[in-house]
């Protein structure tokens, strides 16, 4: 009962619900039962309550509803108070409090409405953090659809007004997100550390995570994956404590792409099977889809086609979800800007030609069907354009595989095979781990070729290449890195066990079938292996070293491996 807790009385034994109202806000995040009983304390007294008393009541009525769940409820509570209340301050709270509300019911046109009210009267609010926290909901809203630029005026407007505290850190979060998807490459990392610093400094821990899953994504693109890995890991149970979902799934999911680049598959793997846990959630869709994909390539990788296939048709499900959703934040934004255009323009219109009545009546039928006509146009527009940029990401990821990987052998071409290459040895390099390479050639080949033609020898190539893939694990990089030359990067493999695994593909290349041409095809392979133990682990040194060794195997006579000595 809250008369245990210290009642506020107002002299003669009255209670003053004024106080009882700003005790009320006061805890209102802090302390949610002593907020509660002193709502029900003041309920049954609502029409003793001073005008605006009662509508200070009504506006926290409709945070213990939205706190509840009971977002109708909450609604009506907001809007009666933004409909009708005389004091500026509140309207304007209940005002930001819908824009939250219908963000999250995903009705973006009614947010606009608001958030346009917020940026119009946010001057002559004098309470500065009553009406930064309009202009930080304000920011998110425009960030939630896209709107990167306009929200990175709203940060503009709220650091020159040299916001405080919880605003800071929020609009820094906010400011940078844009930033990530705007323009990266005006990005520095300090950037980042400055906020979540500042975040950690005034105990805003969920928010500092926020922008730690935003730090490892801009870390994610620029290469930098070790680190973006780290960044999450280390705050890793914070992250997971704070029960915060979408953060959550954020953070799992640029774990999860950056575990996959580093080869590290099962815990990749494992990653994003937590993103995916709850099916296509459409609040967070973007990590869902990029799970999706995390999960086709690495079971693809693994030559488990059938699950690949599985993974692949749920990463398309929710990339149209995606899709739909993009295109329906686009046309609601389309439309809000025109009629608000619009709107001026009537009232521009009607202020000037307040003396021609009877043609108003006329114009706003013209108008009406203009507007049809305007909507029917932004919509096919919208369609159109969204429609190219789906065709331009597949056309893309098309390009994408063939600048990766060789299009005889389906296995990573010479550049490809450098950069993970490279990217591997640098990682392993840092831990002192051991790695190997294997460099073979086939032997005689353009003999097969003059012998057999062309056709024949691209065969025996694609066919010398599936042996050897089968023959190796999924962690080792393979490569074609030169018209009859092959590199396979094996890390964690010693020089010994590199030896064997050379011998084995040379058994079996030497046991390669004569193809459906009945012509009798042999083939075979001379091989070179060296490992970061005797090489070091600059790539270039690598193949050096075991092309010295694949020529003694050519010198030797052909078909047989041969190890680099370090002399
Ligand atoms: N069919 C086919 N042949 C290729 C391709 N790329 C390179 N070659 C041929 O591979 C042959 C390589 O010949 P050489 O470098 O003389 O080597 P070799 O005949 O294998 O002899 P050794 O390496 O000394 O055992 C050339 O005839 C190239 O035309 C390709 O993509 N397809």
């Amino acid at each position: 009962m809250f008369l245990s807790c210290g009642a506020i009385t107002a002299g003669e034994g009255l209670t003053d619900y004024s106080a009882l109202l700003k005790n009320a806000e006061s805890v209102k995040s802090s302390d949610r039962k002593l907020f509660s009983e002193l709502l029900l304390e003041v309920k049954p007294h609502f029409e003793a309550l001073t005008i605006e008393e009662k509508y200070h009541f009504i506006y926290l009525t409709g945070y213990e509803h939205a706190y509840q769940g009971r977002l109708e409820s909450a609604i009506k509570s907001y809007k009666h108070v933004f409909d009708s209340a005389t004091n500026e301050l509140l309207k304007f709270r209940g005002a930001f409090s819908l824009v939250n509300i219908y963000l999250f019911n995903r009705e973006w046109s009614k947010a606009f409405e608001y958030v346009q009210y917020i940026q119009h009267v946010n001057e002559k609010i004098m309470d500065m953090n009553i009406r930064h926290l309009g202009l930080v909901t304000v920011g998110y809203f425009y960030v939630e659809l896209s709107q990167f630029d306009y929200a990175l005026n709203i940060a503009k407007q709220l650091i020159a007004e040299e916001v405080q505290g919880r605003n800071k850190c929020l609009i820094l979060g906010i400011k940078l997100r844009a930033l990530l998807n705007f323009t990266p490459e005006k990005l520095e990392e300090s950037q980042f550390n400055t906020a979540i610093n500042f975040c950690r400094d005034i105990s805003e821990n969920v928010i500092a995570n926020v922008i730690r899953t935003h730090y490892s994504v801009f870390l994610y693109l620029n290469k930098n994956y070790d680190k973006a890995i780290s960044v999450i890991t280390e705050n890793i149970q914070q992250i997971e404590e704070s029960n915060y979902r979408m953060l959550i799934i954020e953070a799992y999911s640029v774990l999860s792409k950056a575990y996959y680049v580093v080869n590290q598959l099962d815990i990749a793997k494992s990653f994003a099977e937590k993103v995916v846990l709850d099916g296509p959630q459409i609040n967070y869709i973007n990590p869902i889809v990029d799970s999706y994909w995390t999960l086709y390539q690495i079971e693809e990788s693994r030559n488990n086609y059938s699950l690949a296939i599985e993974y692949l048709k749920k990463f398309s499900e929710v990339k149209t979800i995606e899709y739909e959703d993009t295109k329906a934040k686009q046309l609601a934004m389309e439309l809000a800007k025109y009629e608000t255009k619009d709107k001026d323009n009537q009232i521009t219109l009607l202020n000037k030609e307040n003396q021609i009545l009877h043609l108003e009546r006329e114009f706003s039928q013209e108008t009406a069907t203009y507007n049809r006509w305007i909507i029917i146009l932004l919509a096919a527009i919208v369609t159109l354009m969204t429609g190219w940029v789906f065709y331009v990401k597949r056309a893309q990821n098309k390009l994408k595989y063939l600048a990766q990987y060789d299009s005889l052998t389906s296995i990573f071409n010479r550049s490809y095979f450098t950069q993970n290459a490279e990217s591997m040895l640098d990682y392993y390099a840092k831990s002192s781990r051991v790695a190997s390479l294997i460099i073979f050639d086939l032997d005689y080949f353009k003999k097969i070729n003059d012998t057999y033609g062309h056709i024949a020898g691209d065969e025996v190539l694609s066919r010398v290449a599936k042996v050897c893939k089968e023959n190796i694990r999924k962690v080792d990089i393979f490569g074609r890195i030169g018209g009859e030359e092959f590199a396979i990067l094996l890390p964690g493999c010693e020089q010994s066990q590199a030896k064997q695994i050379a011998e084995e593909c040379r058994i079996k290349i030497s046991q390669l079938d004569s193809f459906d041409t009945n012509q009798d095809i042999s083939v075979t392979a001379s091989f070179g292996v060296t490992d970061t133990a005797d090489s070091d682990y600059e790539l270039k040194k690598l193949i050096a070293n075991a092309d010295e060794a694949l020529y003694l195997s050519k010198r030797r006579g052909r078909n047989q491996v041969a190890v680099y000595i370090n002399a």
